[in-house]
């Protein structure tokens, strides 16, 4: 299937990253958000992310007007329905997606194909509540979008040949590598990284190291690009104990046992970088560690 239009659904972190890569790879993107301000927040984080490519001689000034002209917001989800593409990128909760793929439903065209940026949900699931199981597939996008390489591609039980097929050839227009995943919880990346970013916590926790320590510690000793904490702020912390607590529903294991002290990072509301505040405190001209 020839994939032209594209709708994004959640202008977060994410959703502005993927609606960036894909305008300036020529497709036209609707990006949904349920909030006013997220959309504001999406396109200034994209002009910005894009005038740094031109700055840097990656892209030419004609390629991010262009990119930027091929973009679109809505707060009105069935705006998306015409797309013969969906990303789904909305916050880390099944409840979430569900609600988002079911209010979508009635106004797609029947071979619209239906993806989640989701970080470890079960394909299988999330497709089995649509009209399309067969046209549902796992799109899993890194953090920044525009720099990481990978993709990874996780079928459902139900997902056919073509669908992947699609998405795959999606994958290298967008100039990336696709990874392929089994539906398992987490998938690949997620499994190995967000029990390190777990046990950095626990490390935290029971004293053995300081934010700085630890952070340092994985940077110089381990050449990590950024420290295991610096790295969950980052991130989102929500998103890392929303990522944990998949792993230990699905799997069952107690070595996926979400810190404690995450927990508390996010009952504070302390979530990372989104909030200014998380294992670091951003509000000042550096960041200052809280702990
Ligand atoms: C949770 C999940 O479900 C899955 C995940 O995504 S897990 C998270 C995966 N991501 C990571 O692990 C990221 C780890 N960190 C890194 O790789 C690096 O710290 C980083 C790439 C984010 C920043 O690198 P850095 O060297 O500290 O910063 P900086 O020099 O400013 O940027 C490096 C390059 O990226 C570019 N860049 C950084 N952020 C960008 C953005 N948002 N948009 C466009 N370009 C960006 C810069 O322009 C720069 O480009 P050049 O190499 O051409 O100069
Ligand atoms: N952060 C990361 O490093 C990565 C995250 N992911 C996955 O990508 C998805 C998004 O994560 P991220 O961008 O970090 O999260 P963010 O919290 O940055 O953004 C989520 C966005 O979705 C919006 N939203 C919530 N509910 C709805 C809805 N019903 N309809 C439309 N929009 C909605 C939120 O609005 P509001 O703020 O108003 O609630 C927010 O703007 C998650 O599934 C996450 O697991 C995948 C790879 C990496």
């Amino acid at each position: 299937m020839d994939i032209r239009t594209v709708g994004v659904v959640g202008a977060g972190q994410m959703g502005n990253g993927i609606a960036h890569v894909f305008a300036l790879a020529g497709f036209e993107v609707t990006l949904h958000d349920i909030s006013e301000d997220a959309l504001s927040r999406a396109l200034a984080t994209i002009e910005k992310n894009l005038e740094r490519q031109v700055s840097r001689g990656k892209i030419t000034g004609a390629d991010k007007a262009a990119a930027v002209a091929r973009l679109h917001t809505t707060k009105t989800l069935t705006d998306l329905g015409q797309s013969d593409l969906i990303i789904e990128a909305a916050t880390e909760r099944e409840t979430v997606k569900t609600a988002i793929f079911e209010d979508l439903q009635p106004h797609l065209k029947p071979e619209t194909i239906l993806t989640s940026n989701t970080s470890s949900i079960s394909i299988t699931r999330l497709a089995s509540r649509t009209d399309r199981p067969e046209k549902f597939m796992g799109f899993h996008f890194m953090n920044p979008v525009p720099v990481m390489q990978l993709v990874e591609l996780i079928r459902g039980i139900a997902t056919d040949e073509e669908t992947f097929k699609t998405l795959h050839a999606v994958v290298e227009r967008l100039g990336k590598t696709a990874a392929s995943a089994e539906d398992f919880p987490a998938f690949i990346v997620n499994r190995i990284l967000m029990p390190m970013i777990n046990e950095a916590v626990y490390t935290l926790y029971e004293g053995v190291g300081s934010v700085k320590s630890i952070d340092e510690s994985m940077k110089l000793g381990a050449n990590h690009p950024m420290g295991p904490l610096e790295l969950a702020d980052f991130i989102g912390l929500d998103t890392c104990l929303a990522i944990m607590n998949v792993l230990h529903d699905g799997l069952a294991d107690t070595k996926y046992r979400p810190c404690p002290l995450l927990t508390k990072y996010v009952e504070a509301g302390w979530l990372g970088r989104k909030t200014q505040r998380g294992f670091y405190d951003y509000r000042g001209e550096t960041p200052v560690p809280t702990r």
